[in-house]
């Protein structure tokens, strides 16, 4: 079966000269939740407009269901289901009266109440679109997305806006979707989203993929770290070699790729040396350490824009 979706090298430079996506990859197969994270400005969105085939790439190639979304639109667009960042609806328009020009433009499309439903917004019917909050419009967004049950859902920055409840609630329907067979590509910003909903993830920074996988995989190449403090008169160096560590004014960090043994190490030490270790907080890392660590290390290694990019990006 042909992937969901599939990009090979796929750049795109704006006029001006800058290129937001330079050369990207990647193969989503059908049925998973695929989560695109990155820094701000990382290329996300320009990403996804062109998976979505709402541009066409300067170089590379995107293939969605085994057609190119751009050229191929008519074939694409009644399978794929689209949730923008700004949904751009007329503001007068009911909530119910947006969900029917939708629907009329929509093949096959699912009864308004049932869209309304899944995402918790049945009672709003009458509610005018300018009236709802913040939340309720990217709720509004997401039925609108599912109106024509969607093969392949692109969701961009889906829970941005939304408070606690809503965002589980929108976690819920894209487990409910996956488990109907739906396949998901979404951007966040949040790290907790893709660690609990995404299969797999890729994590961008100035237009490029620097590290994928599933959320164990990228979360495994971290290290994990110890900390603890020692007591005045006992000086991270008396520590075991092996241990030896950052000591930033008696609060130490050990990062390591063997928390266990280590760990046991610590405390064989402290236990036959008599040392107290204060604060002791020994922890795997987490996807947040992940992307903080890439991010910063992406930084420090990337070229700088020419003037011309930088214009570009003003
Ligand atoms: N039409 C445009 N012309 C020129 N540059 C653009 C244009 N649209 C976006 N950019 C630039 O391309 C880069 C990538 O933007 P993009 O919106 O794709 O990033 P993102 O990862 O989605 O960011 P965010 O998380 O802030 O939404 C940014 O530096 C942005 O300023």
């Amino acid at each position: 079966m042909t992937p969901a979706i599939e990009a090979t090298d796929l750049s795109r430079t704006y006029s001006g000269g800058y290129e937001a996506v330079a050369g990207i990859s990647l193969t989503v197969p059908r049925g998973e939740v695929f989560a695109l994270l990155g820094t701000n400005g990382a290329g996300k969105t320009s990403t996804v407009e062109l998976l979505e085939g709402l541009a066409a790439p300067t170089r590379g190639t995107v293939r969605v269901l085994g057609h190119d979304p751009y050229r191929e639109r008519a074939a694409v667009r009644p399978r794929i289901g689209v949730m923008l960042q700004e949904g751009g609806f007329p503001s007068d328009l009911t909530v119910a009266e947006t969900v029917r020009m939708w629907a009329g433009c929509t093949s096959g499309a699912r009864p308004a109440g049932e869209a309304l439903d899944s995402v918790g917004l049945t009672g709003r019917e009458r509610v005018r679109v300018k009236q709802l909050s913040g939340g309720e419009r990217r709720r509004l967004d997401l039925a609108l997305a599912l109106l024509g049950r969607p093969e392949v859902l692109f969701l961009d920055e889906p829970t941005t806006g939304l408070d606690a409840e809503g965002r589980r609630d929108t976690w819920d329907l894209v487990r409910a979707l996956r488990a109907g067979g739906t396949t998901v590509l979404l951007t966040t910003h949040y790290l907790e989203e893709a660690e609990s909903l995404a299969d797999r993830l890729a994590i961008m920074h100035q237009g490029r993929i620097v590290l994928s996988g599933t959320p164990a995989e990228v979360t495994a190449a971290q290290p994990a770290r110890i900390r603890f403090t020692l007591p005045a008169d006992v000086p991270a160096a008396r520590l075991p070699l092996r241990l030896r560590a950052a000591d930033d004014g008696g609060r130490v960090e050990i990062r390591t790729h063997a928390l266990q043994d280590d760990l046991g190490e610590l405390l064989d030490w402290a236990r036959e040396t008599g040392t107290r270790l204060g604060a002791l907080d020994a922890r795997s890392a987490s996807l947040e350490e992940a992307f903080l660590d890439i991010a910063s290390r992406a930084q420090e290694t990337s070229t700088p824009r020419t003037p011309a990019q930088e214009a570009a990006v003003r």
